[in-house]
């Protein structure tokens, strides 16, 4: 105790008094010396219990050595912040939301909402997920595409109480230890990211942990898994976004991303740390770069419980949408292998897409080799160069197989590399579908090109987020294009005002519409892994779910107030694909045999009765 305090003690015989007849007071100002004299503070409780701890928690301040000791390696994010430099990083942020409500996006307040719900989050789990389920069509805007983009975009800054785990490139031969920190003995879903293509927004780095809670706070909400055993990742390899490289209050790794067998070994040892700790763990993989996307998914599919939702959740939303389309024509599904399709966009979102609608269409002609080869015919591939052909030269091998012969596409008027204006007048398509991140592609040279499409009902899918990134708006599409066409896009937009009465329908061509169910009928199956059956089978029970009249009206998708009911839709035929493929293995009580007997009815009432609700439970207090 320093003298000087000690002095000003004796001085006051009134707290003297009080310390005697008040031990914790004493203890209190015993403390509070020894941090005056910088000798360490006792505590008694380690990892999360410390960060939910306002009188210990230091946040991103804490030394690599006390995250060591203290069980926290992983639960921050990895850069170390000085005290000066939180300060700053909150003022900055602060500044920021006052930019933003004066002259920010559509919605100057949506940041300030996230906060708000943020702040909820944090305090009261039960009571956050009531407030989203009960909102959904208002908030999910926030907590997803497009308010989550900004709030990727601006996470050192917003970055308040920790949310998840970090495993960096630092954290190498450590992992399969430090997910023990973790609190939870028991986590169903995993949303993994490493943060370097997030939405259309590109490399956001350590910041991209925000998709992984956002599309995690839609596993609960939709599917009803228990808030308290999903876990947000981030895996932490460096960034390759100049701009963050030199920012100060940047709170990832400060280098270039790790590359090649480097990389791959990270995610090895994050997947084999995860999938021993919680064997029967759901991963997905979100917003990975294509490069990395493909390599990652055939490297892990057939060993672990996973998949990606940027290629194989896309992909069974854009079937959906794409059969919902050529229902709205007044033509049955069963024509769409007759569909011309422009894609512009050939990444990770756009190859997935193409390959799931060609093997769509090969199913409906006959599913043999021929029938595979001829539906390539009916796509044609455009990206940053252009129309891809096979004079393309370093062309990626997922995009490969659709490359047009520069024989045919000579004799449509066309060649390698044409833009996608021209390729849409030589076309005239029924489907301009964009998966490009590059807002505002199809422009009005484009959406006049398509007036000439040879569909009676041309569609439009402007799927890329968020919402600046969309291709076109609907207004563009219905106002350029005619009132008699089928919209969609990534992010959500408001119907368009035709006029005399009429509408024009904006739907919301989102993979949220079948991830959550995916999710839940694995989990629910037991299923030992995800198989393109259940994708498929989930795709057809999205593209089931609307009627003919809802279709005819060009509403291709389902409304966000009844995610709910079509995730547990969707769930319940992921369930019984996976039974029938013999891939399941049961979920608790119910084991494989009894999952067998189970009718469709049944099964959908399984489902029903495993989602997670937001009640408050009875709490009784046990003591240690
Ligand atoms: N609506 C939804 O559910 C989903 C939407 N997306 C969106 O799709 C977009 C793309 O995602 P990824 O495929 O993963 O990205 P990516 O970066 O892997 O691919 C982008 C592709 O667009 C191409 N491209 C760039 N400029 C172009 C141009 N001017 N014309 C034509 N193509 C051009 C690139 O060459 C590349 O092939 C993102 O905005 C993302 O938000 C992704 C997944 C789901
Ligand atoms: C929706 C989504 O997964 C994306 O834009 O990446
Ligand atoms: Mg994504």
């Amino acid at each position: 105790m320093s003298s000087k305090l000690y002095g000003q003690m004796r001085a006051s015989s009134s707290l003297l008094k009080r310390l005697k007849q008040n031990p914790w007071l004493f203890q209190w100002s015993r403390s509070f010396t020894t941090m005056e004299g910088h000798r360490p503070t006792m505590v008694h409780k380690r990892s999360l219990d410390i960060l939910h701890d306002p009188w210990f928690n230091k946040g991103t301040a804490f030394t690599m050595t006390e995250r060591d000791r203290l069980d926290l390696r992983g639960l921050l994010p990895p850069n170390v912040m000085s005290t000066e430099q939180q300060i700053e990083r909150f003022m900055a942020d602060l500044k920021r939301l006052e930019v933003q409500a004066r002259d920010g996006p559509s919605d100057p307040y949506a940041l300030a909402k996230w906060r708000i719900l943020n702040r909820l989050h944090d305090r009261n789990e039960t009571m956050y997920y009531n407030v989203l389920i009960a909102n959904i069509e208002e908030y999910a805007p926030i907590v997803y595409t497009p308010t989550v983009g900004l709030v990727c975009q601006n996470y050192s800054g917003l970055f308040r109480r920790p949310r998840g785990m970090y495993f960096s490139a630092e954290d190498r031969g450590e992992m399969m230890s430090m997910v023990y920190n973790w609190p939870a003995d028991q986590v169903d879903m995993i949303v993994v990211t490493d943060g370097s293509r997030i939405l259309g927004l590109g490399d956001l780095g350590v910041q991209g942990i925000g998709i992984a809670i956002g599309k995690l706070d839609l596993y609960v909400a939709a599917a009803g898994i228990n808030p308290q055993r999903v876990l947000p990742v981030m895996i932490d390899v460096g960034t390759n976004n100049e701009k963050l490289l030199k920012d100060p209050l940047y709170l990832g790794l400060q280098r270039h991303r790790l590359d090649g067998d480097e990389y791959i070994a990270v995610v090895d040892e994050f997947m084999e740390a995860v999938f021993t700790r919680w064997p029967h763990v759901i991963v997905q993989f979100e917003d990975f770069q294509s490069k990395w996307a493909f390599k990652l998914l055939q490297r892990y599919r057939t060993t672990y419980r996973m998949f990606n939702d940027d290629v194989q959740g896309t992909a069974g939303v854009a079937i959906a949408g794409l059969l919902g389309a050529v229902r709205a024509q007044g033509r049955p599904m069963i024509d769409f292998p007759k569909q011309k399709i422009v894609v512009a966009g050939a990444g990770s979102a756009g190859i997935g897409v193409l390959n799931a609608a060609r093997k769509t269409m090969a199913r409906m002609l006959g599913n043999n080799e021929s029938a595979f080869e001829s539906a390539l015919r009916q796509f044609w591939v455009v990206d940053a160069n252009g129309l891809i052909t096979d004079e393309r030269e370093n062309i990626d091998p997922d995009a490969l197989p659709f490359a047009r012969k520069i024989k045919e596409i000579h004799r449509q008027g066309l060649r390698e590399g044409a833009s996608l204006v021209e390729v849409v007048k030589q076309v005239k398509p029924d489907v301009l579908l964009g998966l490009s991140a590059v807002g505002g592609l199809f422009s009005k040279e484009v959406l006049e090109a398509l007036k000439d499409s040879t569909s009676t009902r041309p569609a439009i899918f402007a799927m890329s987020n968020p919402t600046k990134n969309a291709e076109c708006s609907p207004e563009e599409a219905f106002s350029v294009v005619g009132d008699n066409i089928v919209f969609a896009s990534g992010s959500p937009f408001k119907d368009v005002d035709l006029g005399n009465g009429h509408v024009g329908h904006c739907n919301q061509g989102n993979n949220m519409y079948l991830f959550p169910g995916i999710g839940l009928g694995t989990l629910l199956s037991g299923s030992r892994i995800i198989s393109d059956g259940m994708l498929q089978a989930a795709a057809e029970c999205l593209a089931a779910y609307m009627s003919e009249e809802e279709v005819l009206k060009g509403v291709i998708y389902p409304s966000i107030s009844s995610i709910r009911d079509i995730t547990k839709e969707v769930a319940a035929a992921v369930i019984k694909e996976s039974i029938e493929e013999d891939l399941a293995e049961g979920y608790r009580e119910m084991d494989a045999r009894e999952l067998r007997k189970l009718s469709q009815e049944e099964i959908g009432e399984y489902v029903k009765n495993n989602m997670w609700s937001p009640d408050y439970p009875t709490l009784v207090y046990k003591q240690d």
